[in-house]
């Protein structure tokens, strides 16, 4: 695609040409991402296949012990299963997604500025079985009537379409062993968090959680306070950050969203349960009261509990080629984010000009200050800001908001989230655009280089406070104050005699 302001003095015919050539461009490029996308999909199903193979033939006899009939994902909580996409239809009447003990042999998605700049990185080939907890998430427990909703959304039988069985659903977490291990992430220069921490570390020795880890940092500060806490483990290196996932059973926040935010980033994969404690200033997305951290965690560690399935967006930039006579990588990078990845004009002072496209549909050029893609959970955050609308975290789309957009008639959209976005800087573009990843990590988009985005397998399963629909209302309501008017009077006329 070429832009208005090239096209305008050119031939039809030429300007045709130019357009045809660009939109071509960008189909193929779109095409192989979404053939790069299914390989490593692929790639994923067989590891986990002989994962699973291995660890049958290892320990049958704990096999015997989960008598369950099928299994969506093993070891990592995998949300391919859940997305809505139509290819999916045939496997999301499958009503449970179970954790199990598997051998540490998986590919893990890794992103970071300044820790992670591979695609992936093979973790330890360690044929140890984990030592992890095991549990079940299936659809809630409670309603028996939901077990008698899961059937086929297509039934052949009689031909009815229908559509009883849909995405959203609430699930809950089940233990099949205790957690005994946890790692717990804290906002920095806060003492009030660094206190709690130390208070909850000793509390959860005494739960009988043998393995507690902190980051490096945390570690330093607590052994400044305490020498008795040498026992607390950390990641001291890149590798042992990417493994985590197979060593904790329950990852634990002490801070506001962005604590929240900064846990999700150091899960280039799958991730265990979050549960998030309220010690910022907001707390959106952290519904649990940090004074009642004791009555809460032994609530969930002792189970079932509500999960909301967070979904993130994977992002990969795709340099165009050129000689880089900066220091900008021309390998395509890849991230995760909870929230959203915003594109925006940085210090320059022109209108952004981003081409957007759908699976290869050409969408629209924002002009603008920018544009945000975002996930449902990110819909509360700078999407909202931009006028976006607000989203359940378990409706499964992809929000498209675009930022000071210079038109009276560009609206926000909502896609579904089986779709892969792409937008991309024309080759003539006049200013400079960067792109942000949950705020942080900024990259500069120069002419031709192009950003594709589409809903990650792998989300942010975030235990709730009550369950998914409850946190969420109550969110919108008290943390952001939605629709708060003084209730009007009642009327005062006296009502009529019987
Ligand atoms: N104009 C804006 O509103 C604006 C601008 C830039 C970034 N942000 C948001 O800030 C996020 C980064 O958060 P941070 O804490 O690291 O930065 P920060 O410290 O600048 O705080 C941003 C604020 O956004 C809130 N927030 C974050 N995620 C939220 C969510 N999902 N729902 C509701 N509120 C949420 C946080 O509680 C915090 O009050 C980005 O992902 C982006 O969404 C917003
Ligand atoms: N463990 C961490 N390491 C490095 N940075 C972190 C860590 N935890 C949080 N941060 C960063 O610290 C900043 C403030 O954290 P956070 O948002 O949790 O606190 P807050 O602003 O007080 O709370 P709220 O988000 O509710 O307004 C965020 O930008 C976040 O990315």
């Amino acid at each position: 695609m070429v832009s208005n302001c090239t096209l305008h003095n050119m031939p039809t015919a030429v300007a045709k040409a130019l357009e045809d050539v660009a939109v071509k461009k960008a189909l193929a490029q779109d095409e192989a991402a979404q053939w790069k996308h299914k390989y490593e999909l692929e790639l994923l199903r067989n590891s986990q296949l002989e994962r699973s193979i291995a660890s049958r033939a290892l320990d049958s006899s704990r096999q015997d012990n989960l008598s369950v009939t099928s299994v969506i994902s093993e070891g990592d909580i995998d949300a391919t299963e859940f997305r809505s996409s139509p290819q999916n239809t045939q496997t999301r009447s499958n009503g449970y997604l179970q954790y199990k003990e598997t051998i540490q042999n998986s590919k893990v998605l890794s992103y970071s500025p300044d820790l992670f700049n591979n695609l992936y990185l093979d973790t330890q080939l360690d044929s140890k079985i984990s030592e992890k907890a095991s549990f079940t998430l299936t659809l809630d427990p409670v309603d028996e009537r939901r077990k008698e909703q899961n059937h086929d959304l297509v039934s052949f039988d009689d031909g009815d379409i229908n559509a009883e069985v849909r995405s959203n659903k609430q699930i809950a977490l089940v233990w099949n062993s205790s957690p005994a291990s946890v790692f717990i992430l804290l906002k920095p220069n806060a003492a009030a968090v660094q206190q709690l921490c130390e208070e909850m570390v000793w509390w959860l020795r005494e739960q009988n959680v043998t393995k507690i880890y902190v980051e490096p940092r945390v570690k330093a500060e607590l052994m400044e306070e305490n020498a008795d806490f040498e026992f607390i483990q950390t990641c001291e290196t890149e590798k042992q950050l990417v493994t985590i996932n197979k060593s904790v059973d329950l990852v634990i926040t002490l801070g506001g969203d962005g604590t929240m935010l900064w846990a999700a980033s150091l899960f280039k994969g799958p991730m265990p349960p979050l549960v998030a404690f309220s010690m910022g200033s907001l707390g959106f997305m952290t519904k649990f009261q940090s004074s009642m951290y004791r009555e809460s965690l032994q609530a969930i560690m002792k189970g079932p509990a509500y999960i909301t399935l967070r979904h993130r967006l994977h992002c990969q930039i795709i340099r165009h080629d050129r000689e880089t006579d900066d220091n900008t990588s021309s390998e395509s990078a890849e991230y995760l984010v909870l929230n959203e990845v915003s594109i925006d004009r940085g210090m320059s002072s022109a209108l952004s000009n981003l081409e957007c496209f759908c699976d290869g549909h050409f969408v629209t050029i924002v002009q603008g200050d920018g544009l945000i893609i975002s996930s449902p959970s990110g819909s509360t955050a700078y999407s909202l800001a931009a006028g976006g609308s607000v989203v359940h975290p378990q409706v499964p789309g992809i929000l498209f908001t675009p930022i000071c957009p210079h038109s009276l008639s560009f609206r926000p959209l909502i896609l579904p989230d089986y779709v892969t976005l792409r937008v991309q800087l024309p080759l003539n573009c006049r200013g400079q655009a960067w792109a942000s990843f949950d705020g942080k990590g900024r990259q500069q988009l120069w002419g031709g280089d192009a950003l594709i985005v589409r809903m990650s397998e792998w989300p942010v399963p975030a235990v709730c406070e009550k369950e998914s629909s409850g946190d969420f209302l109550r969110s919108v309501r008290e943390s952001l104050h939605w629709n708060r008017r003084n209730i009007q009077l009642a009327d005062e006329r006296p009502s009529p005699s019987h």
